[in-house]
Formats: C-alpha cells, structure tokens, sequence
C-alpha cells in the first residue's frame, strides 16, 4: 500500500502527515516448497506506533506445480520454478525495502522423502537463487522443515487468524492438515491424561506473542493424500515397477502416474470387486493400528484444510469459496456414494474413491474420531491462506528481531 502513503505524502509535509506519521510498512516472505506444488506468500505488515504490536495487512498468494521434490534429477529447473515465483516479490515489494525483507523456503514432505543427497542438491540451488535476488537471505533460509514445526505453525495461523491468540478468552481450536506425503494434527490438551499418555515426542512446548504453549503435534510421513493411494495399491518402498491394482479404482481403468519423481501403472480390478466395501478394507491396511489416538479429541472439533478441504469442494460436500462445517460421517457418506457409483464419478479423478475412502479412515480408524466430531473446513480466514507460511512467518520476524 505504498501507494496510498504517497497519495498522503503530496498532501502533507512529510512530518505532519497526520495518519501516517509513523506508520511503518515491512514484508516478509515465506516459500512453501510441498510434496505437490511450490507457493509463495508474501505478508504485509503495518506498525502503527512502536509501542503496539504491527498488524498483518495482507497477504500476496501464488501456486506452481509441481513440487520441488518433481525436479530431483533437474535441481537448476527446480530452482527456476522458484525463481519465478519470486521475480513476483520484486514487484510486489517497493525498492527501497528489499535489503530488509526477508525471504526463507522451507520444504515439506515431499523433500524429506527424497535421498539426503538429492534434496541437499535442490536445496542448494535454491539458496543461489536467494543470494542473487535483492532480498535479506537470513541465515538457514533455505531448509527441510521438521514435520513438527509444520504443525505447530499451522496452528499457530489458524489460531491466530481466528483470533483466539489474543485477549483473555483464549478458546483455541485444533488443526488437521493433510499434505500429498504428510498429515499433520495438533492441538492444546486440555486434560492432564493427554500429557501423561502421549509419547514425549507429541508434546512440544513453544513461545509466541509473549505466551507459552504446549502442544499435541504430529506429522505422519508417509500418510499424505499421495502417498497413501501408493501405500493402499502396494507400491510404496518398492522396486517392483508392475501394475498395481485396487478395487477403490474404476474397473477398466489403466493408467500411469508420477509422483516425486518416479513413474506408477496401476488400475482397477478387472476381473475382482470394486466399491466402498472392499475399498475401505484396503485402506483400513494403511491406517489400522498406525497413528496415536489421544481420547480428548474424540469429542472436539477441529479446523481442517487442505486435502480434507479440497476433496470436500471436489464432491459438493462444501462451497468452494466458502468452506464449511461437516462431521467425519459426511466423508464417509460421500465415499460410499463415489466408489459405488464409480462410473457415474467418472470425468473427476480416478482416485476419488480412494481418496475419499482413505480420509474416512485416517479420521476414524487412525486418529479415533467419532463420526460426529465437527470439522471446520477453512482454505482462508479474512482472506489470508491457513497455511504454516504465516506462523512460521511470525517466527521469522521475532528471531530477526524485526517484530513479534
Ligand atoms: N497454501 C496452500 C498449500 C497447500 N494446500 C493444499 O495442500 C495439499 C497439498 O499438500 P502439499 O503439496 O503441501 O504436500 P505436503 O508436502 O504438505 O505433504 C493440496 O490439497 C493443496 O491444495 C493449500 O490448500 N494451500
Ligand atoms: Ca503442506
């Protein structure tokens, strides 16, 4: 909004400026590098006075696919694909505050699944795009982000576009995330059990805005949208290059697909069953047994997004623009009707029966949750992405000793 500060400027001697005297402008910018696609976010921030807290005044969004972990053999292409998506920073952000702004990638699931060497390679690349933009590059600013930190920082936006960081009543809410190659859940107990059964890895205590939180985090690699369609057709941590077959997929189907890097033919069962049924026992292999179930969530609502919102609005179960509140049995409900009506669903994916089958079961059979627990399916509060960027964001900023 440099604009509007200069519209002010030709009105007033700089000094007397009245509303914008000492209002200050900074940016931050945060790459998301995910298992399906590389987004940067680019967050404006106002400070009205140094004695209050800036405000965060908007964000600038773009998507590209596919995701860096796509480019293991090629890591210079990879880094063009973020290149690109920062030349959108140059224009976004005035001149004159480059040096200050600073720019920071950090990789998800799809990186930590590629070899050491590999991701090191494309990471490397990246940070040499850094360098040679006009921005700060801070140090460790291109980096595999632990997948706990993914959580918390989910939960730090929501909660915080939500506002439940601020003031007395603080009634947060739990966040769900399910990625392509990672799913992540995080929440604050509220009961003493929750601290005393969870293995110590799921608790995490961490500092922001001046208070201390310990969280219930964790992410589940390996247990992404993407990889579990390759789990439940048999072709995850394999060699075998054969054709793997599933009744979760339409009967005559024969296909091929990439993911991070790699090629897969899989199809229906031609001769054997299809539907929810034997669909849903396939699943139930990937999930069963997997994932911790801490008891406090079964009753507790929780915020959702990503793949739980986009095969929400995939099957009309929400508005795409607006979201909405389900519970875990409208899933359930939608698969049944997808995977026995396959040919009918036909023109959408050919995976949105597994896909809806699996999320049933994750929410289920994996973390525990009744088939009434409420979720809110949100892509964007006041217009800002639910997304770890923000949180992680703000943590930039404090460490930099920029603000927050
Ligand atoms: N800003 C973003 C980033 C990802 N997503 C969703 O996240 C899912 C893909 O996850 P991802 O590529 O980040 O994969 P992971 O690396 O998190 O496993 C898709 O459903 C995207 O639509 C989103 O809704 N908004
Ligand atoms: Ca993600």
């Amino acid at each position: 909004h440099s604009n509007r500060e200069m519209w002010f400027q030709d009105l007033f001697p700089p000094n007397t400026c009245p509303i914008n005297a000492k209002t200050k402008t900074f940016y931050g910018i945060m790459f998301d590098a995910g298992s399906t696609g590389t987004r940067i976010h680019i967050y404006t921030f106002v400070q009205k006075s140094p004695e209050i807290l800036p405000e965060l005044e908007g964000e600038i969004f773009e998507s590209v696919k596919p995701g860096l972990s796509a480019y293991a053999d090629q890591p210079e292409k990879g880094a063009e694909s973020v290149k690109r998506l920062l030349d959108m920073a140059i224009d976004a952000v005035p001149p004159h505050l480059w040096k200050k702004t600073p720019v920071v990638l950090k990789a998800t699931a799809g990186l930590r699944l590629l070899s050491e060497e590999k991701a090191q390679a494309l990471l490397s690349e990246v940070k040499e795009v850094f360098e040679e933009s006009p921005f700060l590059v801070p140090e460790d600013s291109v980096s595999i982000m632990d997948g706990s930190y993914e959580g918390i920082l989910a939960w730090i936006t929501v909660n915080f576009l939500t506002g439940q960081l601020s003031g007395q009543n603080q009634h947060t809410v739990g966040t769900l995330d399910l990625g392509g190659a990672s799913t992540q859940i995080t929440f604050l107990p509220r009961f003493e059990e929750t601290l005393k059964e969870s293995p110590t890895d799921f608790l995490t205590s961490f500092e922001m805005f001046n208070s201390t939180y310990k969280l219930y985090t964790h992410s589940y690699l390996g247990f992404g949208l993407k990889a579990a369609r390759l789990a439940t057709l048999g072709a995850l941590n394999t060699e075998d290059r054969q054709m793997f077959r599933s009744s979760c997929l339409p009967k005559q189907l024969e296909a091929e697909w990439h993911f991070g890097g790699v090629k897969y033919r899989y199809g229906g069962n031609k001769e054997g069953e299809t539907g929810f049924k034997p669909c849903y026992l396939e699943v139930l292999k990937v999930v069963k047994g997997k994932l911790h179930q801490p008891d406090e969530i079964r009753g507790s609502s929780f915020y959702a997004f990503s793949y739980y919102y986009d095969r929400a609005a995939d099957t009309n179960l929400i508005d795409y623009e607006q979201g909405g509140v389900l519970e875990v049995r409208d899933f359930e409900r939608k698969a049944k009707e997808v995977c026995d009506n396959m040919e009918r669903f036909s023109s959408a994916s050919p995976f949105l029966c597994m896909d809806l089958t699996y999320i049933t079961a994750l929410l289920k059979e994996g973390f525990g949750f009744r088939d009434n627990t409420l979720l809110q399916l949100t892509k964007k509060v006041n217009n800002i992405e639910t997304s770890w960027t923000l949180g992680a964001t703000f943590h930039l900023l404090q460490s930099l000793g920029i603000t927050y």
